[in-house]
């Protein structure tokens, strides 16, 4: 009997027994672990009283899933809808929409950025925008600040005037008798002109994209921030598996931060070489490209040409598609409102008697009815086709304390956030304060003209570049561009929407920078008769 008994033991400890219930404990515990960290984060943690969905509070993935269907924005808004202005959106993430936070946080605390910015990355390194801490950034910022002053930019006007008059002439050649994809058509555009006014270089991406050609710069620029969105929500291993995938669209995005690299890389060694030779003279109109190759970090330290490579990539993605994606959404809400092309008509007929020259921007900036609608749709507005109205990840700091005590919890709104914790504001839901700007979802110029007090309340909302030290760099390029491209436009053209350029196309979709949902802006100019 004892013999049996130990036979039955011996066979239970068999290796398929062990492998079995190792794999079982393991499992086991991996549950246990998932359920008490669970219940850890939505009961326990610090950030357990703040409001908000509770399969948000113990894992990333809900929020996750909605970054990948590039529908960020819209769900932040319908949760501050629903929980009010504080809303944990994820295990270590709160949202919010307050002015005063806004302003602590962003101005005066001057919180340094999350690891989600490290995404944007180019060519491998940081520039301006993903230098995270904010001593670091300040030398970043430093040199390139003076290259976008608007004293400085005046001297790139005439190259603005001149690419605009390229883009006018091309519109005049197809002369309204097709629709163009304006996305395509702006971005070469934009493209253009920043590369011309930070390199002093002709890149022709626009005279390429009106043969239907493929300008690899201006491709990569725009496949940039897919790469960035991929590589920021997949683990390093599958965004090589990724790269490796054999299909040339896919190889392209992937390969974006190589091309522009190369093509950065090869404006500095010419124009190093120019300097040897002594062949760029002393003019005052220096590009972006010459102040940083003469900028230093420290009396004893040069910019290496690694940071000024990726500082200029760095303009170059943050420039293009923000700017032309805004231009692609002024147009076609003029396309469905005659009413304002009409009073655009008669304030650029007067103030641009010759349809081919562009006044300067100093007549431009006050023209009333101009600039109410930059404000409803462009500059301090950009409030409801803001490129950019994600969310601006900080992280709260181990001190904020004056006395230097660390580890204190920062007061958001009432709720205590202990240092690590992110947290952000996006333009999105500030811009559509239904308070402030009544039917918020509609496309209104008029509410600029209203009283002073007024504007300045609803100006006080209005963070389309972001707001603090960390500003866009080149908002007044972005103002520059956006004026003088709206009025050579408006004043030469009636634009008109194709029936498949509709509500449903232009869906506003969200990948840090908005795009329509089609991916595409068809649109057809027709040029005025006079
Ligand atoms: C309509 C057009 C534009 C919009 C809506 C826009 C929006 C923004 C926003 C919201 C940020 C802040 C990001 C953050 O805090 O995390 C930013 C940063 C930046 N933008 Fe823009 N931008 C525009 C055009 C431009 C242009 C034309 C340039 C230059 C060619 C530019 C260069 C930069 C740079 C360098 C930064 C990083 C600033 C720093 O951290 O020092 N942007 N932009």
């Amino acid at each position: 009997m004892e013999f049996f008994h130990k036979a039955a033991s011996l066979s239970a400890l068999s290796p398929s027994w062990i492998t079995h219930n190792i794999g079982l404990a393991f499992v086991s515990l991996a549950v246990l672990y998932a359920i008490s960290r669970a219940i850890y984060q939505s009961l326990l943690s610090p950030l357990s009283a703040i409001p908000g969905p509770w399969y948000a509070a113990i894992s990333d993935f809900w929020i996750t899933t909605h970054v990948l269907r590039l529908q960020q924005c819209k769900t932040n808004h319908r949760l501050f809808e629903e929980y009010g202005p504080v809303v944990r959106v994820g295990p270590n993430k709160v949202i919010f929409k307050d002015i005063t936070s806004m302003r602590s946080i962003y101005s005066v605390h001057k919180f340094d950025k999350s690891k989600f910015y490290k995404s944007l990355l180019t060519n491998e390194n940081d520039h301006a925008m993903t230098t995270l801490d904010h001593a670091g950034h300040a030398v970043r910022r430093k040199g390139y600040a003076s290259h976008y002053t608007p004293t400085n930019l005046a001297l790139f006007q005439p190259e603005v005037c001149e690419h605009t008059m390229e883009l006018i002439t091309a519109l005049e050649h197809v002369g309204g008798k097709h629709s163009l994809d304006c996305l395509a058509l702006f971005r070469h555009h934009t493209v253009d002109v920043i590369i011309s006014s930070s390199h002093g270089y002709r890149q022709g991406a626009l005279s390429k994209c009106i043969v239907g050609a493929v300008d690899p710069v201006a491709t990569a620029i725009s496949d940039f921030p897919k790469r960035g969105i991929i590589r920021s929500t997949v683990p390093s291993w599958v965004w090589d598996l990724i790269c490796r995938i054999p299909n040339n669209r896919w190889r392209q995005i992937c390969d974006s931060d190589k091309i522009m690299g190369e093509f950065v890389g090869a404006r500095v060694y010419e124009m190093r070489a120019q300097e040897s030779m002594g062949k760029l003279g002393d003019s005052e109109k220096i590009t972006l490209l010459q102040r940083l190759l003469q900028y230093k970090y420290s009396p004893n330290q040069q910019m290496p040409d690694h940071d000024i490579i990726s500082e200029m990539m760095g303009h170059m993605i943050a420039g293009s598609d923000t700017t032309s994606n805004s231009l692609s959404y002024f147009f076609w809400e003029l396309s469905r409102r005659q009413d304002i092309m009409e009073k655009l008509h008669a304030e650029l007929d007067q103030a641009m008697p010759d349809r081919h020259v562009v006044p300067d921007i100093t007549i431009l900036q006050k023209l009333p009815y101009l600039n109410a609608f930059i404000k409803e749709v462009s500059w301090q507005g950009l409030r409801l086709y803001g490129a950019a109205p994600s969310d601006l990840e900080r992280v709260v700091p181990s001190s904020i304390a004056k006395n230097g005590a660390t580890n204190e919890p920062f007061d958001l709104m009432g709720y205590a956030l202990p240092p690590g914790t992110i947290v952000a504001t996006q333009s999105w839901s500030m811009h559509r304060d239904s308070t402030l700007f009544p039917s918020p979802d509609t496309f209104l110029p008029d509410r600029w003209l209203q009283g002073p007090d007024t504007v300045t309340k609803m100006s006080q909302y209005l963070v389309p570049f972001g707001t603090g030290s960390r500003m866009c760099g080149g908002m007044n390029l972005a103002y520059l561009m956006l004026r003088i491209t709206v009025a050579a436009v408006v004043r030469n053209f009636n634009i008109v929407a194709p029936p498949e350029t509709n509500e449903r196309s232009m869906e506003i979709k969200d990948a840090f920078v908005i795009f329509p949902a089609a991916m595409e802006c068809k649109l057809t100019f027709h040029p005025r008769n006079y």
